[in-house]
């Protein structure tokens, strides 16, 4: 099957372009839905969780306490890099289950924040990177989730910059809102449509 995999800082709209893939009919794995997944019915993970960042870590329900863990991990790096290193592996085998079942499919791609940072591009046979100015993403995000410019920086500090990634991406998707998105998908659409062919 051939991958690609879609990144983007946080606000910059990489969910919004999946959206469009999807209704071109590509199937999107969203990684931060699956964390979201494992962190509760995986265990090991639980555990593993609960023994790093103390019981406090989930709610009396059984849900991951969000706020308590991000306010830990999203103002240090080891912490998040302990949390990266007990999630992203359960990620990583949830995509790859994922993709057996796609076998329908053109291409598939693979929606992660952290792409580039957690190394699972290199499990990808392309990337495409979605770009947009900072404040823009800030007001995106604090308009989206009602969280403050300040948290949204500070998880954006925990991510490599948009040049960094633009180094390491294929291609680049602008939504700066300079341009329409619909036709900067479309092409890249036709380009993964014949990469694919020439992959299978
Ligand atoms: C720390 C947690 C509990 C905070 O939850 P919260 O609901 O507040 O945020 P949410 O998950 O919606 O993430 C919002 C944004 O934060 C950024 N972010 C999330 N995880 C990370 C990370 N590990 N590194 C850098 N940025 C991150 C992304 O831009 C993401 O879109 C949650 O983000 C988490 O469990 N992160 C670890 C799992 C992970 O790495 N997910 C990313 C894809 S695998
Ligand atoms: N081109 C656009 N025009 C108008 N609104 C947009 C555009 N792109 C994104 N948005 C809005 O900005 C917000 C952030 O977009 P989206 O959720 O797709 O970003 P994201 O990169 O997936 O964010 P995160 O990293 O926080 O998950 C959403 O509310 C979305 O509707």
């Amino acid at each position: 099957m051939f991958k690609v995999g879609i990144t983007g800082n946080i606000g910059s709209g990489k969910t919004t372009v999946c959206k469009i893939f999807e209704v071109l009919g590509i199937p999107v794995f969203y990684a931060d839905d699956a964390a979201r997944d494992v962190m509760v019915t995986d265990g090991e993970l639980i555990a593993g969780i609960k023994q790093t960042f103390g019981s406090q870590a989930y709610l009396a329900g059984g849900n991951l306490n969000r706020k308590y863990i991000a306010g830990i991990v999203f103002n240090n790096k080891e912490q998040l890099s302990k949390l990266n290193a007990l999630v992203h592996p359960a990620v990583f085998r949830a995509f790859d289950k994922w993709v057996l079942d796609q076998k329908d499919a053109p291409y598939v791609l693979k929606e992660a924040a952290i792409l580039f940072e957690s190394g699972s591009y290199k499990m990808c046979d392309r990337s495409v990177l979605v770009t947009a100015p900072l404040a823009l993403r800030i007001k995106r995000v604090t308009d989206r989730d009602g969280i403050t410019a300040d948290e949204v920086k500070s998880r954006n500090d925990r991510q490599f910059t948009e040049e960094q990634k633009l180094a390491l991406a294929n291609d680049v998707i602008i939504n700066d809102d300079t341009q329409p998105v619909i036709p900067q998908v479309l092409k890249l659409h036709r380009l993964y449509l014949s990469l694919a062919q020439q992959n299978s």
